[in-house]
């Protein structure tokens, strides 16, 4: 390579460089799912009654339980700030909005951590929600806060990966990086509850993520430094100024048919894996007769399965393309898993079938679904359109686990045992809609040709 080449090639292009940036940021992202999904394991913890389990029950109840794992979508969604984070990215950038992104989480975790630690005593009125125990509105105060942070420093993270790899490998970058996120859910799901029982404490748990936490603002830190030298190269090659981001543009993204799709298939995909995980736990307790120390373990094959899937479909479809129809099969998966958990069938080992593939889906949809934005919506509205679509998403994030909570309080029978029928009919109702919108947006793809069934990588 000639020296006037090397001047001449974007930081980009070196594939060492891009997949450190990816590594990086896909770490500070790992540690983010951790803290996501801490407390989901501990569900039996939390509702068990106060003082049970060997001290460490903290009395909840399952709509307070409910309650509390939705608020990581609460001021997303009705504060509208998730939005804004995107307005911010697109408006101020990756670095500014990377770190604002991972010092909220930071924050939202501590809070969380000091309410689960402490006794307040009393309850709180929550205007159309229900009346909860102060410490459950504290502790969704602090998963809230995180919430917003998580959100944006996902689509900063997203922002990121189609910077660096665009030309390139973008559905396998994509791929690996919700890939080490999974390791993260999947640490949370797995360990948490045997690590909150070893250490006397919920609350341990908790502070084990917050430490994460705190780490991932130090290695985004780490991120801007690359983020910054991959600006200077860039400005050096580019012959024409990149076109900026505008509110006038806001119009075109919102007229865009294809772009709505995702996100609605976006909004019941997801309504069926991340809320079903906050519940997964108790499930496999009380319809699958697993013991409560290992029942963390089957919802934790879920994201395992989705570490080496996730890249390997998104390299299937940088390669091959046929992105709709990977979104198509992903959805009929979730449908069926569903479809069997709510039927009267109690092995534990049709549990952890039904979980594996479940993992299949989780690798199909996700591996196929971000890549396919940028195939939707132009550079410079990326970061609005990731936002708008975590914003359906975290609509369902939010309020689905508040409507499962008060399903399973209400199908608790004076054993204390739930039937998890209802609950797990309204999940796979959640499936065939995603079917339907995967078929719709197929459909928008051969009209307006987007170019989802094609391959990313160039020739
Ligand atoms: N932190 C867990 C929820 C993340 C939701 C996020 N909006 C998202 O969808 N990320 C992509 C993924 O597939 O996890």
């Amino acid at each position: 390579m000639s020296t006037t080449e090397k001047i001449q090639m974007k930081l980009s292009d070196s594939k060492s460089a891009r997949w450190t940036a990816l590594f990086i940021v896909s770490v500070t992202m790992m540690f983010g799912y951790f803290f996501t999904d801490v407390m989901s394991p501990l569900e039996p913890l939390l509702t068990a009654a106060k003082g049970a389990e060997n001290g460490l029950g903290l009395g909840w109840s399952s709509d307070e339980y409910g309650f509390f794992s939705g608020a990581y979508g609460y001021f997303n969604v009705f504060l509208l700030l998730l939005f804004f984070g995107g307005l911010i990215l697109d408006k101020f950038g990756i670095r500014f909005t990377g770190v604002l992104s991972t010092v909220l989480m930071f924050g939202g975790a501590l809070v969380k951590w000091y309410a689960v630690g402490h006794e307040f005593g009393g309850s709180v009125v929550v205007p159309f929600f229900g009346t909860y125990s102060t410490q459950v509105v504290i502790a969704a105060l602090g998963f809230a806060i995180y919430g917003v942070g998580c959100e944006i420093c996902g689509i900063t993270v997203s922002k990121v990966i189609v910077k660096w790899f665009t030309g390139h490998e973008l559905a396998l970058a994509m791929g690996v990086q919700v890939a080490t996120a999974r390791l993260g859910t999947a640490a949370a799901l797995g360990f948490s509850l045997p690590f909150a029982k070893a250490m006397g404490g919920v609350s341990a748990s908790i502070a084990l993520g917050a430490v994460l936490l705190c780490a991932g603002v130090l290695v985004y830190l780490v991120y801007c430094v690359m983020d910054k030298k991959e600006d200077a190269s860039a400005a050096a090659v580019a012959t024409e100024p990149e076109e900026g981001f505008k509110f006038s543009d806001l119009g075109g993204l919102f007229k865009t048919t294809g772009f709505w799709y995702v996100a609605f298939l976006c909004l019941m995909f997801y309504a069926g894996v991340f809320p079903f995980l906050k519940f997964a736990t108790k499930l496999m307790i009380f319809k699958y007769g697993v013991d409560a120390n290992l029942a963390g373990l089957i919802p934790a094959m879920l994201p395992f399965g989705t570490i080496f899937l996730t890249p390997f479909f998104g390299s299937i479809y940088d390669k091959y393309g046929k992105g709709a129809t990977l979104m198509i099969i992903g959805s009929c998966l979730l449908t069926l898993v569903h479809g069997v958990f709510a039927l009267p069938l109690n092995s534990w080992v049709l549990a952890i079938v039904m979980m594996l593939i479940l993992g299949v889906a989780f690798g199909l949809v996700p591996s196929a679904m971000w890549p396919s934005v940028p195939k939707i919506i132009p550079m410079k509205l990326l970061g609005t359109a990731y936002a708008l679509i975590f914003y359906i998403q975290n609509i369902g994030l939010a309020l689905i686990p508040v409507w499962i909570g008060k399903v399973n309080q209400a199908n608790t029978g004076a054993d204390g045992v739930i039937d998890y029928t209802e609950t797990m009919t309204i999940f796979a109702a959640f499936g065939v809609i995603a079917i339907v919108i995967s078929f719709l947006l197929l459909l928008e793809d051969k009209r307006k040709g987007y170019g989802l069934q094609q391959p990313n990588v160039k020739k």
